[in-house]
């Protein structure tokens, strides 16, 4: 990928766009080419297949999907098989049919069965049961990563794909409902904190374990792969380490500095009962994460006071 080259990050505004083209303007990198959801729908193929014989981009970060956490994925499975078999189909197909060199194809870890030995190995995929609350993303998901490895094997597309472990960080989705544990409970804290409530709901059990990776360093990983990895196999990214939700909460606290107490919503599904992705395929190669979890929240929360609260402090929301 020289300088120059003609990079298409599709999803650009999300989490995972937003961060690979910081990082990627960060390195001088000009030619990217971007659309809003609005100037294109990637669930339409005609509009996807006119983009791309307009556009010929060289590169694809493939970083649009429907995203959302373990209530989103619970409640619209419809919506989340339908988009992302839609996205990814018609972007993978138009990228190899308009002569992409190479493309990277964004999983997840909820694509190993829900219990899977622990850490996760990449052979692991296809070995067991999904876990229920987000069999439909993963099942859309895993198809993708077959997409790819079909299109290598017949047609020798170069397409790679990578499963990170679940990500945070600025430009993150801090809707209660939609959103993933980090930003909400950041946010829950903060307004607890702000508005002087002693007590703050935590969904599930808090037992669960999950490994978070900061999304700049999810996009280092995108780069340096995008740059040293042209196999077929899947790759993890994550950081190797994982805490539980309890933990994570008496973290976010501290960090948010709530000093009240935090109470259980057994109601509320726990999800996967732990999910550590196994790492050593790409420390192999060489890569390793750099920002600590502490960090990273405290970067997150500064980001999001600046951007959120803020902002919905101005508009009185
Ligand atoms: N967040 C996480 O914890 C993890 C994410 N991933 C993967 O990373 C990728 C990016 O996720 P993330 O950044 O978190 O998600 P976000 O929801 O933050 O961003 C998704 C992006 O996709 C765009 N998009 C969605 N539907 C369409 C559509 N029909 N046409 C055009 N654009 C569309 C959105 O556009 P708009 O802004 O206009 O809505 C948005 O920019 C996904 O493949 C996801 O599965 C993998 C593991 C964990
Ligand atoms: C990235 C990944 O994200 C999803 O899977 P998940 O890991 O279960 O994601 P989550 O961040 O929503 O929850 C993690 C844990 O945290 C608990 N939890 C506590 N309190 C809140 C809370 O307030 N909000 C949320 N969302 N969770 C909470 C929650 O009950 C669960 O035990 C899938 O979409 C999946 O498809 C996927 O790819």
């Amino acid at each position: 990928m020289d300088k120059g080259a003609k990079i298409y990050v599709a999803g650009h505004r999300g989490l995972v766009g937003s961060a690979i083209l910081r990082r990627l303007q960060a390195e001088g990198y000009q030619n990217l080419v971007l659309r809003t959801r609005k100037e294109l729908d990637l669930t339409d193929q005609r509009a996807v297949y006119r983009f791309f014989e307009e556009e010929r981009p060289e590169y694809v970060f493939l970083a649009a999907a429907k995203v959302g956490g373990i209530l989103a994925n619970a409640t619209y499975p419809a919506d989340f098989i339908r988009e992302n078999l839609l996205i990814q189909t018609n972007v993978i197909d138009a990228a190899y049919r308009y002569g992409v060199k190479k493309l990277l194809f964004l999983g997840s870890s909820c694509i190993y069965p829900k219990y899977a030995p622990q850490p996760m190995k990449e052979e692991y995929l296809l070995t067991g049961p999904l876990e229920p609350t987000n069999e439909a993303y993963a099942v859309a998901k895993i198809a993708g990563i077959e997409m790819v490895q079909a299109y290598r094997r017949q047609y020798g597309f170069n397409g790679i794909s990578l499963m990170p472990t679940n990500l945070y960080g600025p430009g993150d989705n801090f809707d209660l409902e939609t959103s993933h544990v980090i930003p909400a409970l950041l946010r829950k804290f903060h307004e607890a904190k702000v508005s002087g409530r002693w007590e703050v709901v935590v969904w599930g059990t808090g037992t669960p374990r999950r490994e978070f990776l900061h999304v700049d360093d999810l996009a280092d990983a995108a780069l340096f792969l995008m740059r040293h990895y042209d196999g077929e196999e899947i790759v993890n990214v994550g950081v190797g380490e994982d805490i539980s939700i309890r933990e994570l909460a008496e973290l976010i606290a501290k960090v948010v500095g709530f000093r009240g107490k935090i109470v259980y919503d057994t109601s509320k599904p726990d999800g996967t009962p732990r999910k550590l992705l196994d790492v050593s395929r790409l420390f192999s190669m060489g890569w390793r994460p750099r920002i600590p979890l502490e960090e990273g929240l405290r970067q997150t929360y500064a980001w999001f006071q600046a951007h959120v609260a803020e902002a919905r402090g101005a508009r009185g929301g």
